[in-house]
């Protein structure tokens, strides 16, 4: 446990002065700040709460859980308050910023083991105590790995954490969970059953080998793409041929993480008496090793801007993002969420018109198995756009083998851009009422009152789509760019880097980009998935969480033609990898709901053949697990053999009518014969 601080921290913003940057998060930016009546310099997260879409009652709700954490390595807020539209969050200041960041800035390819071990260690302890109390963290990376000067280790940004005994709304929002999908566990993705803190785990062995690597699995690829690797692949691990530097047990806990089902993977109390951790050190081994000669934060952050902004130039040169730097173009995605809720309600409301696809394309279904081997990947997705989409269409065509292909047809015009005056697509919603909410949550205050709510304050990840923040004395500015906000680049919520090079790239010779889909239930929701100002004051407008703006990329003005301005009935032709993804999840659901459909059947069968082939629940759920392709061969010799019986059992049914239509005859007959001799024994008589 760690003490609380006596301090009053001030809730109101004349008390802080901002300095500079030094992080942006998907719904947030982050400030160095002087605490002037303390003079302490703490670190700030300031919120835009105008633009969120997320309920009041939901923060509310976190920042109270988060009242009950109170550990040494869980960063926790002083206080937070509300400045105008903005929530603040006061936190004590880490100064060499997330291990994402110093891996961007002095080690690209990844840490040392001891270093990885230490690190992971100190994450797990934080870990324990959350499982412990009963709360998932559900955002378990290197970018929420906080360092201090001292070398102390913190988890932060309790962003999408959630209580696992929450009831009603809260549990439901365990089951539409947005993160990134590169941590993400493939529970997490499928929602199937919704998922419990075992979903850290995944997320932890992810960090595991963004750690030692640089960059997580998959991470410069779209996030369709990383569903879809994730969902299909053999989980992504440590490899013996190129990972030789690390050890055999290194490996070994990471393996025994990503394992796919969750049942398997070991409590996080289990995974701290791991051998691995053995090699972990002190905090001072880590200031010596990794922190020593770093330069200051806000430099270190200001000089990845620069870089990050230096890149995208250097490609919109160049035109091809083959010719990115894959070091560059490889590296850690806080910047994309999504809600696969949104996407699943979004899909649930095509209306299909009918119709079956015949695609069957056997080849489809072939299941990648390169592990954490990338590069396979990499040479077939990289050749060009036309490729990647085909081989997304291909993807696409193996989940569709029985899926109505209007549905997909339906959606991909529903994927539109908008770009217009603010005034005409300005935001509606209310100003929230949130002065009250999260006033005078400083510690000192609530300490006093026994409430401690001077937590972290933990936001919905909803609240990602919130993205404009106005820090005092500054103009609006972007929160979704990359490290390059001030080449207008406003994205930086809703795609991953390694997608939004590639979509910014597609901005050059295509204009505009979106994978954005039209919030079509929720007209409230879609007028708040609002319109952005971008550096250079251009508008685009959001329906949804996956957006991508016109913004001009080129820091020197150049500007970019914007495409298709797309209104209603979309007219939008441009099939993008991202505009696809609400139809991807959408043919999984129906996959899976099909799947249940053919059990289903093969029960009546079994019934109405009356043979001893019951499929038992036991069966039917190994069904469910096992890997798509297999399950779906096991289900296919399933039809076939009860096609069979079906079969033997219609010969029997033909062979039994014939039997009972001569059985008929020959009782006709009998009974005319019977007839024939009343009649005439009658007649006789008559006589
Ligand atoms: N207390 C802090 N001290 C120092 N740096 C911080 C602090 N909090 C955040 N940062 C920096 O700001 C970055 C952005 O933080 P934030 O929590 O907003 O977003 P994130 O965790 O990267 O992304 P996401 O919003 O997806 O969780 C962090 O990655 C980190 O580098």
């Amino acid at each position: 446990m760690e003490q609380l601080s006596e301090k009053r921290y001030p809730a109101n913003p004349k008390d802080y002065k901002l300095y500079e940057e030094i992080g942006e998060g998907v719904s947030a930016t982050v400030y160095r700040a002087l605490c002037v009546p303390l003079n302490e310099i703490v670190a700030i997260k300031v919120l835009d709460l105008e633009k969120c879409n997320n309920d009041l009652d939901g923060i509310r709700r976190e920042v109270q859980t988060m009242s009950l954490i109170n550990h040494q390595n869980l960063l926790r807020a002083h206080c937070s308050f509300t400045a105008d539209q903005s929530l603040w969050v006061v936190m004590p200041y880490m100064a060499e910023g997330s291990c994402l960041h110093i891996m961007k800035t002095a080690y690209p390819d990844g840490f040392e083991e001891p270093v990885i071990a230490t690190l992971l260690h100190e994450v797990l302890k934080a870990l324990v105590y959350l499982h412990g109390h009963g709360h998932i963290h559900r955002d378990v990376k290197a970018g929420n790995i906080l360092v201090d000067t001292n070398g102390a280790v913190k988890l932060a940004d309790f962003g999408v954490s959630a209580c696992m005994f929450d009831t009603g709304d809260r549990q439901r929002s365990r089951n539409t969970f947005v993160g990134t999908p590169c941590w993400m566990a493939p529970e997490v993705m499928q929602q199937l059953h919704g998922y419990d803190f075992k979903a850290d785990i995944w997320s932890f062995g992810i960090t595991a080998l963004e750690l030692a690597h640089g960059h997580a699995p998959f991470s410069k690829y779209p996030p369709m793409k990383v569903l879809l690797m994730t969902l299909q692949n053999a989980p992504p691990g440590l490899d013996y041929e190129r990972d030789k530097r690390f050890s055999k047990s290194f490996k070994d806990l990471v393996g025994n993480c990503l394992v796919k089902d969750p049942k398997k993977r070991p409590s996080s109390e289990k995974i701290m008496k791991h051998p691995f951790f053995k090699h972990a050190r002190s905090n001072d081994y880590l200031t010596r090793t990794i922190l020593d000669g770093l330069p200051p934060l806000g430099q270190r952050f200001r000089a990845l801007k620069d870089k990050e902004a230096e890149l995208l130039l250097q490609n919109k040169q160049l035109g091809d993002k083959e010719h990115l730097s894959q070091q560059e173009y490889i590296r850690g995605i806080s910047a994309w969420n999504f809600n696969l809720e949104d996407l699943k309600t979004q899909a649930a409301l095509i209306q299909d018109p009918g119709g079956i696809s015949n695609t069957d394309d056997s080849d489809t279904n072939k299941k990648h198995n390169d592990g954490c081997d990338e590069d396979d990947f990499a040479s077939k997705l990289t050749s060009s756009e036309k490729d990647e989409f085909h081989d997304l269409q291909t993807v696409e065509g193996s989940l569709t083998s029985t899926f109505p292909v209007h549905s997909l047809q339906a959606l991909k015009g529903c994927f539109d851009v908008f770009e217009g005056e603010e005034d005409a697509t300005s935001p509606i919603l209310k100003k929230p009422d949130t002065e009250s909410m999260f006033q005078l949550q400083s510690s000192s205050q609530v300490e006093n009152s026994d409430s401690r709510l001077n937590n972290g304050v933990v936001l919905e990840r909803k609240l990602s789509s919130a993205k404009s923040v106005s820090a005092p004395g500054q103009r609006p500015r972007f929160l979704s760019g990359p490290l390059i906000s001030e080449l207008g680049v406003s994205s930086k919520k809703v795609v991953g880097d390694g997608e939004r090079s590639e979509m910014l790239q597609k901005n050059q010779s295509e204009g505009n980009y979106s994978g954005t889909y039209r919030q079509m239930k929720e007209p409230i929701a879609a007028n708040v998935h609002e319109l952005e100002e971008g550096a250079e004051g251009r508008y685009v407008q959001h329906k949804g969480r996956f957006k991508v703006t016109s913004a001009d990329i080129n820091a020197k003005g150049t500007s970019t033609t914007n495409c298709s301005a797309n209104t209603g009935a979309s007219t939008n032709s441009t099939i993008t990898p991202a505009s696809i993804l609400p139809s991807l999840q959408y043919m999984l659901q129906q996959n899976i709901m099909q799947r249940e459909q053919i059990i289903k059947l093969i029960r009546s069968m079994e019934q109405m053949s009356g043979q001893n082939m019951e499929l038992s629940d036991a069966r039917s759920s190994d069904l469910l697990q096992v890997p798509a392709t297999s399950r779906e061969r096991e289900l296919q010799a399933y039809m076939a053999t009860l096609q069979q019986s079906i079969w033997n059992l219609v010969e029997e049914l033909r062979r039994m009518k014939i039997r009972n239509t001569q059985l008929e005859q020959q009782l006709n007959d009998l009974t005319n014969k019977e007839n024939d001799k009343l009649q005439n024994q009658d007649k006789e008589t008559s006589r």
